[in-house]
């Protein structure tokens, strides 16, 4: 079944996933933690513009600062960008296990949306709020990279289905 898929594809979507998957569980925390206490200090806060938690408790942390134009801020809707990424990571991984021709097409779809919203994020990030947060520039890294494995595999499935038929 494996056959004609490249071996990499597998472990390097298993070791993004996981990655994404940790970072955002991680991002939630330092969200949540930090609305509960104004001085909670995460690992990730190294200075005045190195801050993560100042960027995720933020309004772009949230719906990416658009969802509440349309429903207000205290909707449940309204949820945590790393709840998304959670939802996003576990998704990437549970599908791109399958062999679904259909599944690898939603992946690469998926996929696009997420490195439009990571260009999104990296722009509020550098012009609307002036600050270096690592989280969030490796999520956009496992993103963009996360894009290329789905178009790998996409391709490489749609070559086998040529050969078989
Ligand atoms: C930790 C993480 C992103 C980091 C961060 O979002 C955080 C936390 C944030 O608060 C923030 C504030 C201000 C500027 C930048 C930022 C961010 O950088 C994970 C999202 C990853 C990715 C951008 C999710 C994309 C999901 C797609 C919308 C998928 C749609 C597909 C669906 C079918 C599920």
């Amino acid at each position: 079944m494996a056959l004609g898929l490249p071996t990499w594809e597998r472990k390097a979507r298993i070791i993004l996933c996981v990655l994404g998957f940790v970072l955002s569980i991680y991002a939630l925390h330092v969200e949540l933690s930090r609305e509960s206490n104004p001085d909670y200090r995460a690992m990730c806060d190294l200075g005045q513009y190195v801050s993560c938690s100042k960027v995720f408790t933020s309004r772009w942390g949230r719906g990416f600062g658009l969802v509440q134009i349309f429903v207000g801020q205290e909707s449940p809707l309204n949820q945590p960008n790393s709840v998304l990424g959670i939802v996003f990571y576990t998704l990437q991984l549970g599908l791109g296990l399958s062999f679904s021709q259909r599944a690898a097409v939603f992946l690469v779809l998926a996929s696009w949306v997420s490195v439009a919203g990571s260009l999104y994020l990296a722009s509020i990030l550098v012009f609307v709020l002036g600050d270096f947060c690592m989280v969030c520039v490796s999520t956009y890294a496992i993103n963009f990279a996360l894009l290329f494995t789905n178009l790998k595999r996409r391709r490489a499935l749609n070559e086998m289905k040529e050969k078989a038929e």
